[in-house]
């Protein structure tokens, strides 16, 4: 198993969940009359939606229309978090798959990464997570990537006041233009300490002022936030106990119930 691979399921659950519900909306591709999710400028970086096929191809050889591409997500998300060194906790099953996308709606779900806090918290707080738990939730950014074009503009022309001056050379080093290349695939590790571990680590890096995203950092500069930000910097099991509860929230989000959803034989198609 890849552990990039895993990091993609963590982000998954984040991008289908919010948006709706936890439905498999995301991973429909653009097909009779539906317009994917993917293609919103909020799924910007997302990668590996093969390997749910995969999953997927061999759950139906197994034991046909039986188990949702939402608990696909769902399932393969808490997995993905263990392998990263993530909390384990039980997730339910029985989802639904949507029969629509909801392209629409994905950027009033899914802030953006320069947004304010109190847009954020208002947006976990929709789907039931709390101030506690939307600053533990955030820490799924303790693993993987940001492309340089969601940095360039804290650092150049000038760099952003509130990020460390020794990590901005370093950051300017990994982004070295202010226009980026998009096909030049130019990133930045989210967490240069622990890149491939779900660790308290990204606390520790916000105290440094070393956040990546402006949405990170201002966990810092946010009363509201920053008490949770310090206890979880020093409290890796407090971290891992408040991401599952918020984790589970998010993969519990408004289903689907009844006839309004079905299971997909192809988690990229709505069944004909
Ligand atoms: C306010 C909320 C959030 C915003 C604005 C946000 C924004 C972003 C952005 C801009 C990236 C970088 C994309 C790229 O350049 O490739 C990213 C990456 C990522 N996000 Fe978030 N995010 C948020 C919340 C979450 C949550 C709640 C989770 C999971 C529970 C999550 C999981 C991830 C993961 C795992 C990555 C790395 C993906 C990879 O390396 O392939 N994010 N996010
Ligand atoms: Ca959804
Ligand atoms: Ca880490």
């Amino acid at each position: 198993m890849n552990m990039v691979t895993a990091v993609s399921w963590v982000r998954n659950l984040f991008h289908d969940c919010i948006v709706k519900s936890c439905d498999a909306s995301l991973l429909l591709d653009s097909a009779s009359g539906i317009i994917s999710e993917k293609t919103s400028e909020r799924s910007f970086g997302m990668r590996n939606f093969k390997y749910v096929n995969t999953i997927k191809a061999a759950v139906e050889a197994a034991c046909p229309l039986t188990v949702s591409c939402a608990d696909i997500v769902a399932l393969s998300a808490r997995d993905g978090l263990a392998i990263l060194g993530g909390p384990s906790f039980e997730i339910k099953t029985g989802r639904k798959d949507s029969k629509q996308s909801y392209l629409a709606d994905v950027k009033d779900s899914i802030p953006n990464h320069n947004d304010s806090m109190s847009l954020v918290l208002d947006r976990f707080q929709s789907i039931g997570i709390d101030v506690e738990g939307a600053v533990a939730i955030l820490g799924a950014h303790s693993v993987g990537r940001v492309h340089c074009i969601n940095l360039v503009h804290r650092l150049y022309p000038t760099v952003d006041p509130t990020l460390n001056p020794a990590y901005a050379e370093y950051l300017k080093g990994r982004c070295p233009t202010a226009n980026p290349d998009p096909e030049a695939v130019l990133y930045a590790r989210n967490d240069r300490e622990t890149p491939m571990i779900l660790d308290n680590y990204y606390y520790k890096n916000l105290l440094k002022n070393k956040g990546l995203l402006i949405i990170d950092q201002q966990l810092t500069s946010d009363p509201r936030t920053l008490p949770y930000v310090e206890k979880m910097a020093v409290d890796n099991g407090y971290f891992h106990q408040q991401l599952s509860r918020a984790l589970i929230l998010l993969s519990e989000n408004n289903p689907l119930i009844a006839d309004q959803g079905e299971i997909r034989k192809d988690c990229r198609y709505v069944n004909k």
